[in-house]
């Protein structure tokens, strides 16, 4: 049996966004998100990564080649969401509030849909900011 290991991508992409959401009041959404309701937004250099967990090829000695998992995440994660706002240019979150957990669940839906081998996934992890991070593994 071959032996499995835990490999791990970062990147970092840059996003605005605020935090709203459309089923509370205009009232009830500045009390539930204070200064992250400003009308006009703020933005973050998002940290993400994302773990794999597999089998390491004894032939290759990979559980995935980087190169590829670089690619997926660029699909998944860059493209959509660098230098975008998050709650115009996404439709997943015209009807969802933009939160780090709500991302991390968009990522891992992305990752999935993106990767050769989507069993592989283990996890995404945010951060939104240097002392803020949200962890998601598809439960
Ligand atoms: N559960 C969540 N709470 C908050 C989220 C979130 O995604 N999930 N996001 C925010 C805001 O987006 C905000 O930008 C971060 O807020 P805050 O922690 O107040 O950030 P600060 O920079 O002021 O604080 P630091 O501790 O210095 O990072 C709010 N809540
Ligand atoms: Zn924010």
């Amino acid at each position: 049996m071959a032996p499995k290991g835990y490999i791990t991508k970062r990147l970092q992409f840059s996003a605005c966004h605020r935090l709203n959401s459309i089923h509370l009041s205009v009232e009830e959404n500045k009390k539930v998100y204070g200064k992250c309701n400003h009308i006009n937004g703020h933005g973050h250099n998002y940290v993400v990564k994302v773990t794999l967990f597999g089998d390491i090829d004894p032939l290759t000695g990979m559980i995935i080649n980087m190169t590829e998992l670089k690619a997926d995440m660029e699909k998944a994660i860059m493209i959509p969401m660098d230098h975008k706002n998050l709650d115009i240019d996404l439709v997943y979150f015209s009807d969802k509030p933009s939160t780090t957990e709500n991302l991390a669940v968009f990522i891992w839906n992305a990752m999935k849909k993106t990767m050769e081998n989507p069993d592989l996934l283990y996890e995404v992890e945010i951060e939104e900011t240097e002392n803020n991070s949200v962890k998601y593994r598809g439960e």
